[in-house]
């Protein structure tokens, strides 16, 4: 996906659609209309197919969509047809809920190893992943060939803990502290902040016209 050039909006609906498409297959739909399309992921049609235009054709005019050409399409971009291993530094509250999570349940994303320099939990295993000391980072990463990492630290500990990771090959950090993390130009950062989601959500709830209403705003 990376090289493909899409906006980062269209990149964050990806999932949307992809996970819609899945709830259509297992109800065994084999065709869906765009505005059905529409209706299902709350997303405005223009949106959808302007998304949709930066894969080139996707649907066909008065048929719709193809449910499991479609599904197939988007497994392939969002990397969904093999797994993607996932490191987690800092397992603390917000660790340890993102560990019991456990992505791996419903899609092919693991978190296969966890690290912090609490003696308390180092050497213990939450939901069958084991936590490593933080000395143990690299050697593991490079281990296990893991190039996703989620990072938990507290904001004090961010830049730091990214640095060690940057030398250790990680190429994408999921970044749930407050810090705005330096990064070289081949790392990409998506930064995960539950308060600034609640301030859009307010926002809109105090901007929304009629029309806007029940459309979803990512
Ligand atoms: N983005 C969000 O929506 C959101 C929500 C809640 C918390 N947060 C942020 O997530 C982070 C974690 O929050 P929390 O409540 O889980 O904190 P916490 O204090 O419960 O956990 C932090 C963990 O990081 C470990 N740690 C400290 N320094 C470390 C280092 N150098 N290397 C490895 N591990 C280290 C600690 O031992 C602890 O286990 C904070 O930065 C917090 O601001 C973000």
């Amino acid at each position: 996906m990376a090289d493909m050039k899409i906006p980062r909006a269209t990149a964050k609906r990806l999932p949307i659609y992809y996970q819609y498409l899945n709830i259509l297959a297992d109800a065994g739909q084999k065709r869906i209309s765009s505005s059905e399309f529409a209706a299902g992921v709350k997303v405005d049609p223009r949106t959808i197919r302007r998304d949709f235009s930066h894969f080139g054709t996707l649907g066909k005019r008065g048929y719709g969509y193809d449910v499991a050409d479609l599904l197939a399409f988007f497994k392939k971009i969002l990397k969904q047809d093999q797994v993607t291993k996932v490191a987690l530094v800092g397992v603390g509250n917000l660790g340890h809920a993102l560990l019991n999570f456990n992505f791996h349940r419903d899609n092919n994303i693991a978190i296969r190893a966890a690290f912090d320099i609490d003696p308390a939990v180092v050497g213990t295993t939450i939901d069958d992943i084991r936590v490593y000391p933080l000395t143990e980072l690299q050697n593991q990463l490079q281990k296990q060939a893991i190039k996703v990492v989620i990072l938990t630290v507290p904001e004090a500990a961010a830049q730091t803990v990214t640095d060690q990771l940057i030398a250790a090959g990680v190429e994408g950090i999921m970044n749930f502290t407050p810090t705005r993390i330096n990064v070289p130009a081949t790392v990409i950062v998506q930064n995960v902040n539950l308060t600034s989601e609640l301030q859009t959500l307010i926002y809109f709830l105090n901007h929304r016209t009629l029309d806007q209403q029940g459309t979803n705003k990512e």
